[in-house]
Order: structure tokens, then sequence, then C-alpha cells
């Protein structure tokens, strides 16, 4: 079986190494402008089009959980990739634990009022703040997938409200769920600290905007992990001066690196990561794509496939 791999930063000799180590049997070689060499898989993040061009491939692996980028590729080169090759993507490999580590903190870090502390201590003021309740503390999570999920369940386990914005119900014990657009407005009115973790596609673009944050409690907040042009920036800094939100903690930027001149580096109410809420965990996700091309040689179900007519 021949494996041909690309990414732009990870260490591919690494990579290489451990994923023979996967697939007993496997040849694995870092694909090279000009080769045109006969593949089986690819595995791949940003690739060049000609990595996939014409080639005969049985699966293409995004290196990733989000195919926002290959799939905004495929729309222009659609050639790269025939509907007839089917795309995976990482579900989970370790990132759903990293996103509950970011969510649980920082919802922590509001109910507690650190945010508020942090500001008094600027002006050199010692004075203690009444507390929050957990019942005026709704956690609404956009996305009840893969990492909506964990995040959910991490978030119960600390007692809070929690319900979910999907596209169906879910039928998930201590946790509300709505779904499609017209309960999203249901969804809204009780929350007050929002999650994003929706994939970034044609109907979710710009989904946080005025009228969506309009919805919200006032002196909500908003955690925005998944893509950055999920979030209307302008109208996210109009809704910080108007009361509707009082803090955002964002990972993921319309544009990224986010340029110097962003109001937002300064704002003092947001605070953000540079992208890296949830990183690939390679040992998980070598465990996952091996056990996946295992399960696609064998003829067996596998998961993580992509829709690729829903965009994600
Ligand atoms: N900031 C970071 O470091 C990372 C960000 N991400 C982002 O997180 C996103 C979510 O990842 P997963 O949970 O694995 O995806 P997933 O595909 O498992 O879940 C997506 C969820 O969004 C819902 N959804 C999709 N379109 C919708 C719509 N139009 N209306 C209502 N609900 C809709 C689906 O029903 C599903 O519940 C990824 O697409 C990626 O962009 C992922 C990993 C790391
Ligand atoms: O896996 C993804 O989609 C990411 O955003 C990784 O940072």
């Amino acid at each position: 079986m021949e494996i041909i791999f690309y990414h732009p930063t990870f260490d591919t000799q690494w990579w290489i190494a451990a994923l023979e180590k996967q697939l007993p049997g496997a040849r694995v070689r870092e694909w090279k402008s000009g080769d045109n060499e006969p593949a089986d898989y690819a595995l791949v993040w940003h690739p060049p089009v000609e990595m996939l061009q014409g080639r005969e491939l049985k699966a293409v692996f995004a290196l990733g959980a989000g195919v926002d980028s290959i799939l905004s590729k495929l729309r222009e080169h659609p050639e790269m990739l025939p509907l007839s090759i089917p795309l995976f993507r990482l579900e989970d490999t370790g990132m759903g634990l990293q996103m509950q580590e970011y969510a649980v903190s920082q919802v922590l870090h509001w109910f507690r009022r650190f945010d508020d502390y942090q500001a008094l201590k600027q002006e050199t003021r010692w004075e203690p703040l009444p507390e929050f309740t957990r019942d005026e503390f709704t956690i609404g999570i956009m996305g009840a997938g893969v990492l909506g999920s964990k995040v959910a369940e991490s978030l119960l386990a600390w007692g809070f409200p929690v319900r979910v914005w999907s596209r169906s119900h879910k039928d998930w014990p201590n946790v509300q769920s709505f779904a499609g657009e017209s309960e999203m407005g249901e969804f809204l009115r009780e929350t007050r600290v929002l999650i994003n973790l929706l994939p970034n596609t044609a109907e979710t673009v710009g989904i946080i905007n005025h009228a969506l944050l309009n919805q919200l409690q006032d002196q909500s907040y908003l955690l925005n992990l998944a893509r950055g042009v999920h979030v209307n920036e302008d109208e996210l800094l109009r809704a910080l001066e108007n009361g509707k939100v009082k803090g955002a903690m964002l990972d993921v930027f319309s544009r990224e690196p986010l340029p110097v001149e962003s109001p937002l580096w300064r704002h003092p109410r947001v605070a953000m990561t540079p992208h890296i809420a949830a990183v690939t965990r390679p040992q998980e996700a070598i465990a996952y794509i091996g056990k996946t091309i295992t399960g696609l040689e064998r003829g067996e179900a596998v998961t993580g496939q992509v829709d690729r007519a829903r965009g994600y």
C-alpha cells in the first residue's frame, strides 16, 4: 500500500515513521512537487492542487477536524478530487479533551468574575463583587457534533445548565436541545455563555452577527472555538460597547494571523489565543487513520467521512 503525505508545518519524517509503524506493510512518502507516482491514500493539510489532481486514490484524509479549507479549494478546482474518492477528517482524536479544557477554564474564569477582578486590579481596587449563580449562567453551544458534545459533557459535570443548537434534536440527558432556524431564538433567549463549535459552511458564515447577539441575555459572553468567519467582528465590537456582550474569548479570526490594526487586539474585554484551541494530536490521529484505512481495506464500515454536499 502506498501513502502520500503533505503537511506544510508538521515534522513529516516523524509522521512517516509513525504511520509505517501503525500500518505495517504500508510505504509512506512525503509528497513533493513533480511526484506523479501512484498512491492508494493521501494524508493532507492545505494540499497543492497538483498533489491530488488526476490520482486514483482510495481515500483522502484531512489532518484536522475542519475541512473548510480543502472544500473551498475544491470549489475552485473540482478536478482535484472527484466525488467518487471519499474524504475523511479527524474525529476527536484528542481534540475533544482540549476543547473541554479550553471551555471549562474560560467559563469558570467568567463565572468566578476573574475578568472583573483583573479590571479592578488595574485600578488598584480591593472590592469583593456579588457572586454569579449557576442558574444565571446557562451555556448555549452552537454545533452539537463530535466536539460540541464533549464540551457539553464537561460543562454539565461542572453543574452548569447546558443547551445545544444544531441541525437535529439531541436526546442527551440533562441537555436542552434546539434545532434549526425556527428554534434559534428560543435557544438564544436563555443563553448567557454562547460557545461556537459549528463547521464553516455557506449556511454558518457570519452567523454570529448583530441579529444573533441581540437575542442573547444582556451581559453575555462569547467563546468562539470554531472558525473566525462565523463571527462578524465589527458587530461583535458593537455588542461589546452596548452591553449585550460583556466579554469575548476568541481562538479564531476572520483573518489569521489577526492583523495588528484589528481593534480586537486592544479591546479590554476581548481575550484571545492564536488558533490553538485544539490541535492535531499525532498519536491519536495516526491511530484513527490506521484503524480507518484497515477498515476500508477490509470493506468494513468506518466513520469520519465528510459529506461534501453538506460541507462538513
Ligand atoms: N479552533 C480550533 O482549534 C479547532 C476548531 N475546529 C472547528 O470545530 C468545528 C466542529 O468540529 P466537530 O465537532 O468535529 O464537527 P461535527 O461535524 O462533528 O459537528 C458539527 C455540528 O454542527 C451542526 N451544524 C452544522 N451545520 C449546521 C447548521 N447550518 N445549523 C445548525 N447546526 C449545524 C451539526 O448538526 C453538528 O452538530 C470544525 O468544523 C472546525 O472548524 C475543530 C478543531 C480545532
Ligand atoms: O483541526 C482543525 O480544524 C483545526 O482548526 C486545527 O487547529
